[in-house]
């Protein structure tokens, strides 16, 4: 039974690569749905989580950070999502970290300043600052930047005050029946998810350009009884990657394996068997095929 008044409605996470829009789209959701990790541009889709209660259903949208697209296929690609992501939608959260604004804010500033639609201004990460006292300034600034809904320091990391952001999102939604199923927690597949808990693996293990040379495409993705098979093709530029990625004896692809395999068990609730190679494919981040291939084909709504 949808109650009266049930609101609902498309919320964009929008902000500078690394602020924290993955890890606060999963402490919302409270589910992990986006990977996160200490590097910047780590998410590269647009993912949808959402959350429904008896009284609304919240649709958060998570962007690749909003960076200036440098001359590869899958960097344009990375932005025409973040950018795309905005349309269309009921209200925008604007992601800074309460250690500032910084130069690389402006881009995501900038964008949502340019819709039509609310804007809510998220200051994260506040519990890195030990004397909260040191927001208010932080807070004033930001009032003289843009004309905010509202101005909300969260902790994405802890889950502090992400109920007032929530409030202060359900007042621009429409009055309309929940837009997904109550049970459903994402529009990705299982699979996309495996794919990405492996390129998380790959995020946290390597350092410079490894990650960002790194595509990982599954090849199979079976549940069988008691047990799901999974297999995945890590794809990198370079013949030098292939052998980082693998290590002396296979032993960094081993830990890489282990760990993939680990989050997939705990992701999935169920005993998982995964193999993975590496190979290489000559600038695949610049090739249009590759780039379908490996699944970056989405178009913003
Ligand atoms: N201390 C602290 N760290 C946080 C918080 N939120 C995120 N982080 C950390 O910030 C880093 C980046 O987080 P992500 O969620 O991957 O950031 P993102 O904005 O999605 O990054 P991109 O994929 O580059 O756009 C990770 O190391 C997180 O653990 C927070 O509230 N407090």
């Amino acid at each position: 039974m949808i109650e009266a008044g049930f609101r609902s409605g498309l919320v964009t996470l929008l902000g500078r690569p690394n602020v924290g829009k993955s890890t606060l789209l999963n402490r919302l959701i409270g589910a992990k749905i986006s990977i996160t990790s200490r590097r910047p541009q780590t998410t590269r889709h647009r993912i949808i989580g959402i959350k429904t209660t008896a009284s609304a259903q919240l649709v958060y949208v998570d962007t690749p950070g909003v960076h200036r697209p440098q001359g590869r296929r899958i960097n344009r690609y990375m932005s025409r999502i973040a950018s795309g992501s905005v349309e269309g939608v009921d209200c925008i959260v604007l992601v800074i970290s309460a250690q500032g604004w910084r130069k690389e804010d402006e881009a995501a500033l900038a964008l949502a300043g340019r819709q039509s639609i609310p804007v809510v201004l998220a200051i994260n990460k506040i519990d890195r600052i030990g004397d909260r006292r040191r927001l208010l300034p932080l807070i004033a600034e930001s009032d003289g930047r843009m004309r905010f809904a509202e101005i909300v320091p969260v902790s994405a990391h802890t889950g502090e005050n992400l109920d007032a952001l929530e409030r202060a999102l359900l007042v621009h939604l429409p009055e309309q029946p929940p837009i997904y199923p109550a049970e459903q927690l994402t529009d990705k597949s299982e699979r996309f998810l495996a794919s990405e808990l492996v390129r998380e693996q790959v995020f946290g293990a390597y350092g410079e350009e490894i990650p960002y040379a790194a595509a990982i495409e599954v090849t199979r993705f079976k549940r069988l009884k008691g047990v799901l098979e999974v297999e995945a093709t890590i794809w990198v530029e370079k013949e030098g990657q292939k052998a980082i990625i693998i290590g002396r004896g296979g032993e960094r692809l081993k830990q890489v394996g282990t760990r993939a395999r680990l989050a997939m068990q705990r992701q999935f609730g169920t005993k998982v068997r995964l193999a993975l190679w590496v190979k290489v494919r000559e600038d695949w981040a610049d090739d249009a095929r590759a780039l379908e291939r490996f699944g970056y084909t989405e178009e913003p709504v």
